[in-house]
């Protein structure tokens, strides 16, 4: 059992933290959100993570998990950095947040002891840290792959554990805090470990692209992107995961990850032009979305009354860092549309969208309706009532989610992405 200080208790740190003690380290967690801290040593998480909120509840009953305010980091063995790593002015990664921590633990780090850094973090970083130690303790790149909405899942049954180090002692006792998982480990250098992350994350966007470039070919040419990427993502080597076309990418890791990889190749030197391609790709989803709902409208965006259906980045998150509804939302207020929102989960107001508590009170006198994440619970929703409150009868469907059968039966038009039903390329 070792003694771990967990800084940052987010989406990364608090999984990470509460998934180690149930593993059966003695974790401390700290954040310098003061709120947050006390929130948590109530037993109370204030994100949507499946089975989060029990393994911190099991946690601070054991005795093994404790949330504090300032990182205590004098007895441990291992300090795990879970700080955000943000999007900076010039779209590469903000580090201020780790050099910060790092400047207030530095000196206080025990001999023995291993900062293990989990932040998305630029190819040298662990070098730049263990520089600015002297190379006192040895510094770790160990990338998280979790995903919001199954963040407690993917970390104890992980595709693979990678341990970026230069120090082969120290990338032994990191992977042995993970023996109890069954994954493989991946040991390499700390650059190459975190070139590792943002490769991933990259791929993933660049996979979604292709397959949202497909389906407005789709549209184009009268074929249907379910039935084309289900026909390829049935070959192994593709794979059927990463392909459904929506109205682009978001989140609070793809969208600045790329960003950031794009400016760590223009930095060695590389035009890195695909990646670049799926990003301008990603811009140009999001404005085709905005021109189905134009040509909904008959052409005019001002004054329409708009309603949107989804405001978080997927389903199963309550997360609305760089969703692609909030940027559609963005271009369609500029525009002078009056627009409406419902989210099971977002009751938070958004710059330009009138948040309501119910979908029915959202689509009332609509002009068009646009469903822009897959929750669920749209599947249920009363079509024909929805007819009799709108004023228009279109549902542009970006995530393709809807029966298009029981939208059309209530009387409405359906339109989504990707296939010949509803394609307008007017401004495309
Ligand atoms: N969200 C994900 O799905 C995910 C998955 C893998 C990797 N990552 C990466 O992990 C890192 C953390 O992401 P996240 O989503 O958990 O972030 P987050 O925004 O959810 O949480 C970060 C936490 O760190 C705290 N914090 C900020 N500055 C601090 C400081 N100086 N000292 C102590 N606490 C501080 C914040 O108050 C916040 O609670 C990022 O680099 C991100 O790219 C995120
Ligand atoms: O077939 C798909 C799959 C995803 N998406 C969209 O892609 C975005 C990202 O989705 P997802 O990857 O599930 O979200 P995150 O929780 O941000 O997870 C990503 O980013 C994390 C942070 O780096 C990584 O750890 C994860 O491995 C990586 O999947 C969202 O807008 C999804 O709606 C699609 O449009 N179609």
């Amino acid at each position: 059992m070792a003694t771990i200080a967990v800084v940052g208790t987010g989406y990364v740190g608090l999984a990470a933290g509460a998934c180690l003690a149930e593993l059966g380290h003695r974790v401390s967690c700290s954040d310098v959100d003061g709120d947050k801290v006390r929130l948590l040593r109530a037993g109370k998480v204030d994100i949507i993570e499946p089975g989060l909120g029990e393994l911190v509840r099991s946690g601070l009953a054991n005795g093994r998990l404790r949330f504090l305010t300032t990182p205590t980091v004098t007895d441990a063995d291992f300090v795990f950095l879970c700080v955000p790593t943000p999007m900076a002015a010039d779209g590469g990664a903000d580090l201020s947040a780790v050099t910060s921590v790092m400047r207030q633990i530095g000196d206080q780090l025990p001999p023995g002891c291993v900062v293990v850094n989990k932040s998305t973090v630029p190819v040298g970083t662990a070098t730049m840290l263990s520089e600015s130690l002297n190379g006192r303790v040895p510094v770790v790149s160990n990338p998280e792959f979790l995903r919001e909405g199954s963040a407690v899942h993917d970390f104890l049954h992980p595709d693979r554990i990678v341990v970026g180090s230069d120090d082969l002692t120290a990338a032994r006792r990191v992977a042995e805090l993970y023996a109890a998982l069954p994954a493989p480990v991946l040991v390499t250098s700390t650059a190459s470990a975190e070139l590792i992350k943002y490769a991933a994350n990259s791929f993933l966007a660049v996979k979604l692209s292709y397959a949202n470039a497909i389906a407005e070919l789709c549209e184009r040419l009268g074929a249907d992107v379910a039935d084309v990427v289900k026909g390829v993502g049935q070959d192994h080597r593709i794979g059927e995961s990463f392909l459904r076309a929506g109205p682009g990418w978001g989140g609070s890791c793809l969208p600045k990850d790329t960003s950031a990889l794009l400016r760590t190749a223009s930095a060695a030197g590389q035009h890195f032009s695909l990646l670049e391609a799926a990003i301008a790709t990603n811009v140009r989803q999001h404005s085709r979305v905005v021109a189905k709902i134009r040509g909904a409208l008959g052409g005019e965006l001002r004054g329409a009354r708009i309603c949107l259906l989804g405001l978080a980045f997927k389903a199963g998150t309550n997360d609305m860092r760089d969703s692609p509804a909030l940027a559609v939302a963005a271009t369609l207020a500029a525009e002078g549309a009056e627009l409406t929102g419902y989210d099971p989960v977002v009751t938070a107001d958004v710059p330009g969208l009138r948040v309501v508590d119910d979908p029915y009170e959202a689509v009332k006198d609509a002009g068009v309706i646009v469903l822009l994440t897959e929750w669920p619970e749209f599947r249920g929703l009363e079509w024909t009532a929805i007819r009799a409150l709108a004023a228009g009868d279109v549902v542009v469907d970006a995530r393709n989610h809807l029966d298009p059968t029981v939208v059309t039966a209530a009387g409405m038009r359906w339109w989504g992405i990707g296939c010949s039903r509803g394609v307008d390329t007017r401004d495309t």
